[in-house]
């Protein structure tokens, strides 16, 4: 299995070099061992094997960014555990990277594959659920720091599946911790991308009319959760299964629309658009960090305690000694 894995120095560490180790996350985000050689990014050798309709859909929408003289590419897959990320990362690279399975979820993550073709390089990077339990996972965004650091992103893809219609409080609560602990601008550089597609709505509406009802209830929960109402967040349909359907040209098909291209093209949109998302360490690295919850408060609550709380309790012990010196000389003159 050709794979490659984070390493924390920005470059791209392949499985296959000698003595090479896992990146498992270490405390705070960094990765428990140093990850060597490096090497470069690999060719895309994937593409070659896509139908030659989406290999030039591809090629031709990555070649708007060559045409603003912009060689690279990175998007992050990012959102709760199981919902299809490291199987849309596999589909995207037509390789399979990323381990995806429904029964070994905890993978050596975050990972990143960066492939070259015609002298362009997309990276790809998988990165864990952010929940556990019911709570936004800690290690998922530590390992989403790890991935982060000294990295340039154009592209988030928050991603779930279509075919669900909850948006509950921990989805909620993912919302903002992304945004406390990275951010508003990730969101305003977030595509949506909804695994899943190829389902039939139950209710018999139309797939359109489905699709879109879903799309505006994820994007009101994240704006409203946010307070950010004009957060644009396009979104992409995306279809892993084995079963997903093929049009004339061999293309993976949603609702007759090649999906695959579809969505690089969304993303290519969303890099175009703005700046790479740059995260700051500083900043992030405070709120990541429980034990950096309460500090602030250390100083005043000494200064309160030194200078007011010790000199009352003082204070009242000596009226105490006081009073009850003065009630003793008052019996000991009483008895004489
Ligand atoms: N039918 C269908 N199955 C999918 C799709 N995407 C993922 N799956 C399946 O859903 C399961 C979970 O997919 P993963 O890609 O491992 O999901 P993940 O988000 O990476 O999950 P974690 O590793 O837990 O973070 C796997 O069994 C996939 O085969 C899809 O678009 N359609």
């Amino acid at each position: 299995m050709s794979e490659e894995e984070y390493s924390e120095d920005e470059d791209y560490v392949s499985s296959e070099g000698e003595g090479v180790e896992g990146t498992e996350e270490g405390g705070e985000g960094q990765p428990a061992q140093a990850a060597a050689p490096v090497l470069g990014p690999k060719e895309w050798v994937g593409l070659s094997s896509m139908p030659a309709a989406t290999q030039s859909a591809l090629l031709e929408t990555l070649g708007k960014l060559r045409e603003r003289n912009v060689n690279e590419m990175t998007v992050i897959f990012i959102g709760k555990q199981g919902v299809g990320k490291s199987s849309t990362v596999n589909t995207l690279l037509n390789e399979r990277v990323a381990p995806s399975s429904p029964f070994q979820p905890e993978n050596v993550r975050p990972l990143l594959a960066g492939r070259v073709a015609a002298g362009f390089t997309l990276n790809v990077l998988d990165t864990p659920g952010l929940l556990e339990g019911d709570s936004v996972s800690a290690r998922g965004l530590m390992a989403l720091r790890a991935a982060l650091n000294g990295r340039k992103v154009d592209a988030f893809v928050f991603t779930d599946r279509l075919d669900t219609w909850r948006v509950d409080n921990a989805d909620k609560a993912i919302f903002t911790s992304l945004a406390e602990n990275f951010g508003a601008e990730l969101w305003e550089r977030t595509v949506l991308g909804f695994s899943h597609a190829q389902t039939t709505p139950t209710d018999g509406r139309p797939y359109e009319e489905f699709v879109n009802a879903r799309v505006e209830q994820y994007r009101k929960a994240i704006r409203s959760t946010l307070n950010m109402p004009n957060l644009a967040l396009p979104f992409a349909l995306i279809e892993n299964g084995s079963r997903c359907k093929t049009n004339g040209n061999g293309e993976k098909v949603v609702n007759d629309r090649p999906w695959l291209s579809d969505m690089v093209s969304t993303m290519v949109e969303m890099a175009c658009s703005k700046d790479g998302y740059e995260y700051d360490h500083g900043k992030a690295g405070k709120k990541l960090d429980p034990n950096n919850k309460h500090k602030i408060w250390i100083l005043p609550l000494f200064l309160f305690q030194a200078f007011v709380l010790r000199p009352l309790v003082i204070g009242q012990i000596r009226r105490d000694i006081k009073k009850a010196d003065e009630k003793k000389q008052r019996a000991a003159a009483a008895k004489h």
